[in-house]
């Protein structure tokens, strides 16, 4: 560091042109003009002592602000010729240069005394001009008295502006000043400590220690980018006070725009350096792309596919305008930015929604669409006519909003095939939508886009599908959703049913409104109960109930057998199954209310049977190639020359052929041992009933569930107690109810009806009696159970064995009056699987058409209601039905 300087009167002037050297400061400049390089020659270099010169500033005449005093002409570091007039007259004016002599320069009335640390002289070729490189420090502050030449260069006579020890001892007792002082050396700490952090280097907090204040002012600045003004005002302040309170100023400006920068970066840099860097890496893909030939604009060419779908799509014009904006969007977005793909996706959502596009509707055909009711579904009668009806309604007035039909049945009775018969009818594409097991409201509405992976609902999602506005949709197995915290599907699906919402459907992902009013609605269930009273509103139920054992053989032939055969590339010519085989199929292998399992275990056959046609194929290949084969082994086996058949068996049917005498001439007929090989063991026997109620005490019930009828025995046994009644089986409150009247009722009247005598009654009266109900039984179908509960109490008090084939149930005693009432024929049909038949009790249910009102109650007649005052001509008709029943169960008539 510089210490003080003693300067001559008269000092070499290098002029700076629009800078300024502070002192403590340090520079290089390279002086190539004639005068600089002259000045620094006689000056500089060739003084044995290191030599001084004068360091002034001068400001361009463009600028034209007037500085300082008045003074002589001059040039700058960078040729001095370039500014040779002279605008503020001193003792002496000179001319330099006359080419550039309309140029004006001013000069600033104080500058620095500076020393050269370092030089280096070069010679540039071809020109041979020498040059010469100088390190220059800043000493101390002068001002000009006058300005003169000195040849090509200036010289000037100056009078130091240092300040003496004295002076600064003075000040520093000032308490501004030592406050003033400790401020700057606080924020200069400070800036250090950031420049260090930025450049990871330490230890030039020392300065501060070793530099006297009044030199630190100076240095501090001299680092700063400040401007030219201030950078003079900087020369001009010789006052200490004043100099360490504009650096300060100089200094926290500077720290705070440094802060600021921070800031700004670090902001920046947390939200975007992820993608910006993407954004390079992407661009530098790009560019190796380019280069290497390989320059494909697929997304471009993707957003312009896209733009063109959206605008073939028939959007109408509200939602045009939203799709546009979107794009809009997109447009301006990277690929690699979040949210691109989502907004695409939607986007190609929009573009493939079939907004206008509409299958052409046929001119209904009732009498071929009922031939082809006919032809695709035996029976179901009644049904087919109430197709027919809404199908005539709909001709006659397109735009008729009826009820939508809905198909309630057990599984496998043909709602699904009904449906798309109908959609057949229409010419209409077919949508099926399953609502199995939804409990979110989101599948049938959609999630908002706003959540990650959110995607439209079922129904959206099945039209953009299908692609057209105007399909069957079949919402299968309506009474199968729920509702929980996810919302309820079932509200979403009063929106899309109601004729008058579903023309703007909303679904949330689509955030647009959807027509959905030309889409025909359909439904299936498996019980109507469960389905939510506004919904069931909507809904026109027809009741499939199951089929009898001669309805199903009937479908098997007709619908069945042919489906199956062509499914697996067969046909009558290699398979046949006899009506004989289909019905022991029916009774052994499958108890269902409808036919799926007929039809699979159908299918199981031909599958056999299509293995060993495919063998049999591959066998007669083979013996005409095994021939040529030079194997000793199969030449002996071939030695005679002999046709041999040989059978390849399918796997899992066994070690025996399917059949031995099998020859592709003549087709494979399916027999009772086949469906031994392939189905295996019987799974039904018609003994079960019999074999079930052999020990008294255990009745035939019959009950219905959402899968059809079913047949259930209900044991009571007694035991050692006090007299109490157990209950076992998954029972509802009712069932338990009338278990508790039975009991009471059978103690009571057993006896009046000679069913047990009354020594049997008594020894029974200590003991517990045990019932258990077989799960299955719904509560509400509680009452109609009664019948089974007296039947098993009286066999167990008699000690007599009930029939295997009687059972009843409330319902069945007034058959002749409710049978349309749902679940009836299904129990019907579970007893005749049983082997049970049903009896003719008509003439004994003979109830007046005054009761008719009844009818409702009857459905729950058990043995609960005949407690009850119920109107008296059911009561007597009822009591007359249990006991022609109950003689029946112990074959006493
Ligand atoms: N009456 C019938 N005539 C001809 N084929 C029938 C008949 N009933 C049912 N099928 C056939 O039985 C199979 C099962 O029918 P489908 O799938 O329509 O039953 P589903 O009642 O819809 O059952 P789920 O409730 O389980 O959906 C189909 O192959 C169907 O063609």
């Amino acid at each position: 560091m510089a210490e003080s300087v003693e300067l001559p009167s008269r000092l070499a002037i290098l002029p700076f042109r629009n800078k300024v050297l502070l002192p403590g400061a340090i520079i290089c400049i390279r002086c190539t003009s004639s005068s600089s390089v002259k000045l620094v020659e006689q000056e500089l270099w060739q003084k044995e002592e290191k030599g001084l010169i004068g360091i002034l500033p001068v400001r361009d005449s463009s600028e034209n602000v007037m500085i300082g005093s008045a003074m002589a002409q001059g040039g700058g570091t960078e040729p001095p010729e370039r500014s040779p007039i002279i605008l503020f007259a001193s003792s002496d004016s000179h001319k330099l240069d006359e080419k550039n002599q309309e140029e004006f320069i001013h000069w600033h009335a104080r500058g620095v005394a500076a020393r050269a640390l370092h030089m280096s002289r070069g010679v540039e070729k071809p020109s041979g001009r020498v040059t010469y490189m100088v390190f220059l420090e800043g000493l101390c502050r002068f001002s000009v008295q006058e300005l003169n030449t000195r040849g090509t260069y200036y010289t000037a006579k100056i009078i130091p502006l240092q300040t003496t020890k004295a002076e600064i001892k003075l000040v520093e007792q000032d308490a501004d000043f030592r406050a003033l002082s400790l401020h700057f050396k606080s924020i200069a700490m400070e800036l250090i400590s950031v420049i260090e952090q930025k450049q990871k280097t330490f230890g030039r907090t020392k300065v501060l220690e070793t530099v006297p204040l009044h030199k630190l002012a100076d240095i501090f600045v001299a680092s700063l980018e400040i401007s030219f003004d201030e950078q003079l005002s900087m020369i001009d302040s010789v006052d200490l006070k004043v100099r360490l309170s504009k650096a300060t100023e100089l200094v926290e400006r500077h720290l705070q725009s440094i802060r600021i920068a921070e800031k700004i970066t670090q902001r920046v840099d947390g939200q975007l350096s992820k993608s910006q860097k993407e954004f390079l890496l992407h661009q530098q893909m790009k560019a190796i792309n380019e280069e290497l030939g390989d320059n494909d604009n697929d997304d471009e060419d993707d957003l312009a596919a896209l733009e063109n779908k959206m605008q073939n799509a028939g959007l109408p014009s509200n939602i045009s305008k939203h799709a546009h904006r979107e794009l809009r969007r997109l447009k301006k977005m990277q690929p690699q930015q979040p949210g691109y793909n989502s907004s695409r996706v939607y986007l190609e959502l929009i573009a493939d929604l079939p907004w206008k596009k509409a299958s052409q509707e046929l001119e209904l055909d009732l009498k071929a669409t009922k031939e082809m009711l006919d032809k695709d579904h035996y029976g179901l009668v009644m049904v087919k006519q109430r197709i027919i009806e809404y199908l005539a309604v709909r001709k006659l007035k397109p735009d008729a909003r009826g009820p939508v039909l809905c198909f309630v049945g057990p599984p496998g009775v043909g709602k699904t095939s009904l449906a798309s018969s109908i959609a057949a009818a229409l010419g209409k594409k077919f949508l099926r939508i399953s609502l199995g097991g939804v409990k979110d409201e989101a599948d049938i509405r959609g999630h908002r886009r706003t959540y990650i992976g959110s995607m439209p609902g079922r129904l959206i999602d099945g039209l953009k599908r299908v692609a057209v506005s105007n399909p069957v949709v079949l919402l299968d197995e309506i009474d199968k959703t729920g509702s929980d915290f996810r919302g309820d599907p079932a509200s979403a699906l009063l929106e899309v049913l109601d004729p008058e919402q579903n023309k703007t459907f909303h679904d949330h992902y689509l955030n647009v409104p959807f027509d959905l009013s030309n889409v025909v609605f359909l439904a299936t269930a498996n019980k109507a109960q469960p389905i939510p009273s506004p919904l069931l509103d909507r809904m026109q139920v027809i009741e499939l109930p199951g089929y009898t054992a001669g309805e199903k053989l009937r479908i098997a032939i007709r619908h069945l057998i042919p489906r199956v055969l062509s499914q697996h590339g067969l046909s009558p010519d290699f398979l046949q199954i006899p009506e004989a085989v289909v019905k022991l199929v029916i009774e052994r292998y499958t108890r269902e209310a409808g036919v799926r399992n007929l039809e699979r275990k159908l299918a199981t056959l031909a599958r056999a049977a299509a293995v060993k046609v495919a063998e049999q194929e591959q066998v007669v290949t083979l013996n005409h190639d095994i021939q040529q084969l030079p194997s000793p082994l199969i030449e002996n086996t071939f030695s005679g020359g002999a046709e041999v058949g040989m059978e390849v068996l399918p796997m899992g049917i066994g070690n025996h052929g399917i059949s031995s005498t099998f020859n592709m001439s003549s087709p494979l007929v399916a027999d009772e041992e086949m469906l031994e090989k392939v189905l295996g063991p019987p799974i039904y026997v018609e003994e079960e009933a019999s074999e079930r109620v052999a020990t008294p005490g255990v009745s035939v019930g019959l009950v219905w569930t959402p899968l059809g009828g079913e047949v259930q025995f209900v044991e009571a046994a007694a035991m050692v107690g006090k007299g109490e009644l157990r209950l076992t089986g998954q029972l509802g409150d009712i069932i338990k109810e009338s278990a508790q009247i039975a009991l009471s009722w059978v103690r009571a009247r057993a006896a009046d009806l000679k069913l047990a005598s009354t020594k049997e009654i008594n020894l029974l009266h200590g003991r517990d009696i045990h019932i258990h109900f077989p799960t299955g039984a719904i509560p509400k179908d509680g009452p109609s159970a009664g019948i089974t509960l007296v039947t098993a109490l009286v066999s167990l008090f008699s000690q007599r064995r009930v029939r295997a084939d009687t059972a009843m149930t409330g319902e069945m005693t007034l058959r002749g009056l409710v049978l349309p009432v749902g679940g009836i024929k299904d129990k019907i049909l579970a007893a005749h699987m049983y082997g049970i038949k049903e009896r003719n009790m008509k003439d004994l249910v003979e109830v007046p058409p005054t009761v008719l009102a009844q009818l409702e109650v009857s459905l729950y007649f058990s043995i609960n209601l005949i407690l009850l005052s119920i109107h008296h001509e059911v009561f007597t008709e009822v009591r007359r039905c249990i006991h022609f029943h109950l003689m029946q169960s112990f074959d006493l008539i």
